[in-house]
């Protein structure tokens, strides 16, 4: 899990213990709709009274989708203690009745400090309450971002695990898949002959049944159907109850079994297009539903399933079926029960089939986002005060052990930004939480033009002070490395860079100039390249009009050259390079902005007007 590093406005508070307790108050309340109404975004709110330890004078949750927000409900309760009083929420208020009913009911209760868990995690909702409260002047800490220290930090991941299933959606578009088996001490999840009933104890199966609860969907593959019979409901006499998905290319299915009675609960069977149509046309007069797949795997059916709104899915399927969900990447988190019981068998199945490995160093590792959790049997998930701070915990379910954690992490929906610290210090005006990002980096993207490789010609002095005219900037950039060398072949390679038929052919004599023949590289190369570089830009973004007015038109966005691969100039992957780039583009932006009008560009009469240009 990484949390940016970079500390903006920290505000030191000595009520961090405080708000993090409340925080975590707010995303224990946020889950207590789970199994009652399908998974949807989780809010909770704790008002409390400030000074002092502060009082809980109102709380609430959303129940479901579209009922009354979690703010309201705790504006009402609080009443009069609302006025100066400080609002906790696991997430930032969205507002899907349109009517910012949330915002403004802490606006108009009265409320002065908003404490809020993690930023909404949809890019259309996200910043705008924040936005909001702070013009409305609202105090406003985003935790991680105005208040951070490990209890702080402990108190969002506790926002980021209750609303796992969102921020999947958001960062990856895909539902939140969570495999579950139960399997005896010698890995078994049945006996040879299939016969399973039963591996873990009622407790634990009861478990299972509030982990159903909390899903919308629940994935069987045929060996389970035809082995098992099994009915894959909740039964907690909660209300919510699961879609039932069956994955089977051959629709090698009985004609008799508990799914195909849908009078209480729906049924999908996903198959391969144009499997035994007679069978299909058999379920479809039982009311089951049957969607066909070209190539029927775990991949596509989350996909279809994302289509459809689903936001959390639970695997307990089999090996085979579990093995190939782990392949397509489609599982996020895993619950294994392990039940101190021996069954043995040569042929017995386990609970992950085929991955293909073949050294134990290649095995997965769940990831450890350190949540301090204990699960109860209600299926409320509640802060421990004494457990490791490790969520792949081994928690004790009767005589089980549930074994947890994630093959991948929750996404934290925090921006990924090249040295995320210096681009304040770049421009104060940007805030990496709240300012829109444009990546550029092809000529034929949008912004391409930012790219070193655009076809616009420059004109700059060389070392005798006589002015240049350079195809673009990858061409005068490249030369400058051997510009002023004493080496009399130098000059043949600028010239050759010079006349090089486009940026690439440019960029790749120079590079391969660089690589054979380092003593020709001006000695003074690694420290002058961004002044360089910042000379080629000043000129490329003054002397087009349109160019500048596409710079000036990014204010207040933060800028990413997003080369996966060139970690100096570029972005990198993830966020690892140095955006020296974009960090130029954006300081050159500031300067034109804050210029007066000794720098303000000249706008040229349509052609090169060298003589205006300010180096
Ligand atoms: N045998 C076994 C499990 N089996 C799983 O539960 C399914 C049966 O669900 P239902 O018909 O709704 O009770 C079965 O098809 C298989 O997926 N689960 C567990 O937690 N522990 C156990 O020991």
């Amino acid at each position: 899990m990484t949390i940016a590093t970079s500390i903006i406005n920290c505000n030191y508070n000595p009520h961090h213990a405080l708000d993090a307790s409340y925080i975590k108050r707010a995303a224990v309340l946020s889950d207590k709709s789970a199994c009652l109404t399908s998974p949807h975004p989780n809010f909770g709110c704790v008002i409390a009274t400030t000074g002092g330890a502060g009082k809980v004078v109102g709380e609430g949750y959303l129940y479901a989708q579209g009922t009354t927000p979690a703010e309201v409900q705790a504006v009402e309760a609080a009443g009069e203690y609302c006025r100066g009083a400080t609002a906790y929420v696991n997430m930032e208020p969205g507002d899907c009745h349109g009517d910012y009913a949330a915002v403004s009911a802490f606006i108009k209760a009265g409320i002065t400090r908003v404490v809020i868990g993690i930023r909404h995690p949809l890019q259309h909702l996200r910043g705008k309450a924040i936005q909001t409260l702070r013009t409305e002047g609202l105090q406003v800490d985003v935790l991680g971002e105005d208040i951070r220290s490990n209890t702080i930090e402990d108190a969002v991941k506790s926002c980021l695990v209750v609303n796992a299933p969102l921020l999947y959606r958001s960062a990856y578009r895909v539902p939140f898949s969570v495999l579950k088996y139960a399997m005896t001490l010698d890995g078994k999840i049945a006996a040879t002959s299939g016969h399973s009933s039963w591996i873990s104890s009622k407790k634990s199966r009861s478990r299972v049944l509030e982990l159903r609860g909390r899903s919308d969907a629940v994935i069987v593959g045929g060996n389970t159907v035809r082995q098992d019979n099994p009915r894959l409901t909740p039964r907690l006499g909660g209300e919510h109850v699961p879609m039932r998905v069956v994955m089977s290319r051959s629709l090698d299915l009985p004609e008799v079994a508990n799914l195909w009675d849908v009078r209480e609960v729906p049924t999908i069977v996903a198959t391969q297009r144009g499997a035994r149509s007679s069978f299909q046309k058999f379920l479809a007069s039982k009311g089951v539903e049957v969607v066909e797949f070209d190539f029927l795997n775990p991949k596509d059916v989350v996909s279809y399933l994302y289509d459809r709104g689903y936001l959390s899915i639970l695997w307990e399927c089999g090996g085979p079926l579990s093995a190939s969900a782990i392949s397509d990447g489609v599982i996020h988190k895993v619950h294994a029960f392990v039940a101190p019981k021996i069954i043995g068998g040569k042929n017995a199945p386990s609970p992950v089939g085929e991955l293909g490995m073949v050294e134990m160093t290649q095995a997965l590792e769940l990831n450890d986002v350190g949540i301090k959790w204990t699960i109860f049997l209600n299926g409320l998930v509640t802060p421990s005060k004494s457990k490791p701070n490790k969520l792949n915990y081994i928690v004790h379910i009767g005589p089980d052990v549930l074994i947890s954690g994630y093959l991948q992490p929750i996404p934290d929906s925090t921006p990924v930004i090249p040295s995320f610290g210096e681009t304040s210090a770049i421009d104060s005006s940007l805030s990496p939480y709240e300012s829109p990002i444009i990546f550029f980096y092809k000529t034929w993207d949008p912004y391409g033009s930012f790219s070193n490789f655009s076809p616009h010609p420059i004109r700059l002095p060389d070392e005798n002070g006589d002015y240049v005219t350079w195809p673009c900037v990858v061409h005068y950039y490249q030369a400058q490395k051997f510009a002023g060398s004493s080496n009399p072949n130098a000059k043949g390679y600028i010239e050759a860079i010079h006349s090089a038929k486009g940026p690439e052919e440019a960029a790749r004599i120079g590079r391969r100039t660089q690589r054979e023949h380092p003593n020709m590289v001006r000695t003074d190369w690694e420290s002058m390249k961004i002044e360089v570089m910042y000379k080629a830009l000043k000129c490329k973004f003054s002397i087009y009009p349109h160019l500048t007015s596409m710079l000036l038109s990014t204010s207040g966005c933060i800028l990413v050259h997003a080369s996966p691969h060139d970690l100096f100039w570029g972005g990198g992957r993830n966020g690892e390079g140095l955006n020296h780039l974009g960090r130029l583009l954006m300081k050159l932006r500031s300067e034109f902005i804050g210029d007066d009008d000794k720098h303000k560009p000249e706008v040229s009469t349509g052609y090169l007007n060298y003589n205006h240009i300010y180096i």
